[in-house]
């Protein structure tokens, strides 16, 4: 999948994943309203809202983009229904032949993790049947809990030609409190990126890429400069563009010096690109043209930066 991922970024010159994020506040009034005259105000409700909300926007964006990140926290606020609108549009992504990574930071006891990772990479036994539950190709992973909390992931990951992104500095302004911490002189991170570096070494792909990448907030372009060079075969996700406030510039240090490397998440800056002041002719009504405005944008604000 790192194969794919890369060959995608390179011939769509577009190092840019779509975060699926859809909050209902982001899910513009006729697609509310719809969805809720067919099933009430109710969780089922706001599940159809966003998943058509989803739809339209990938159907304005597949061709522009390798990926998309749907985050698994904005569908479980709706419970079962949620979880339903995540697989439909993971299964809907997947027709568009787009790379998926669902974003689910887990990480747990390895028992726990081993039945993670069949949940959302590989198959699950049932009788003499082996069957998928959300099968997305790539997860993210909180290393929190160390290397028997990755391994079940990395292992499903192998046998399904499938990857990770481990998180090693975070986006959020708190990520320092204990990710900077001094350890024998170092901070934190390093170490977790080293441990990525070695997690990921045997499992590397046609593309010289490791299919365990890392994440790396875009909002610390100097961390990200030592991160780059203390993992070359990671590839790393780089959240923290546009909503969160860094610029193409601050991405740079992610990248190497062919201009891969990394993958740029956008998600508010994209999905509720109408709200902006500068995509606002768009109106409610055209929500995803906007979007595939405000992606055209962010793909020529990398590229002129690369
Ligand atoms: O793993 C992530 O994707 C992630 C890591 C991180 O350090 N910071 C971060 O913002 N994210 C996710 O990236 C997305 C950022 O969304 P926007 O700020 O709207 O672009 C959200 O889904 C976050 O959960």
């Amino acid at each position: 999948m790192i194969d794919k991922l890369v060959g995608k970024i390179k011939k769509l010159n577009a190092p840019i994943v779509v975060g699926l994020d859809p909050n209902l506040a982001f899910v513009p009034e006729h697609i509310q309203k719809k969805a809720f005259d067919e099933y009430g105000e109710t969780l089922e409700g706001a599940a159809e809202a966003i998943w058509q909300f989803n739809k339209a926007i990938v159907d304005a964006v597949y061709d522009l983009i390798p990926a998309v990140k749907p985050q698994i926290a904005m569908y479980e606020q709706f419970g079962l229904p949620g979880l339903e609108a995540f697989h439909r549009t993971v299964e809907y992504c997947r027709q568009k032949d787009l790379v998926i990574i669902g974003d689910i930071k887990r990480g747990d006891i390895g028992s726990t993790s081993e039945a993670y990772a069949r949940g959302h990479l590989g198959p699950v036994k049932v009788g003499s049947r082996s069957l998928y539950g959300f099968n997305e190709d790539f997860v993210t992973l909180n290393p929190y809990m160390g290397s028997d909390s990755i391994n079940p992931f990395i292992n499903t990951a192998k046998k399904e030609k499938k990857g990770a992104f481990i998180l090693v500095k975070t986006s959020n302004p708190s990520s320092g409190e204990f990710q900077d911490r001094l350890i024998d002189g170092r901070p934190l991170f390093e170490y977790v990126a080293e441990k990525v570096n070695e997690w990921g070494s045997d499992y590397v792909g046609e593309c010289g890429y490791s299919y365990v990448g890392a994440v790396v907030g875009a909002t610390y372009p100097e961390q990200a400069r030592i991160t780059r060079k203390l993992m070359p075969k990671a590839y790393i996700l780089v959240p923290g563009y546009g909503a969160q406030g860094a610029t193409a510039k601050d991405l740079l240090p992610n990248f190497d010096e062919n201009g891969l490397g990394a993958i740029v998440n956008s998600s508010r800056g994209i999905i509720a690109a109408y709200k902006q002041e500068k995509y606002a002719k768009f109106g409610a009504e055209h929500f995803a043209d906007a979007s595939r405005a405000a992606v055209i944008d962010m793909q020529k604000d990398i590229a002129s930066v690369l």
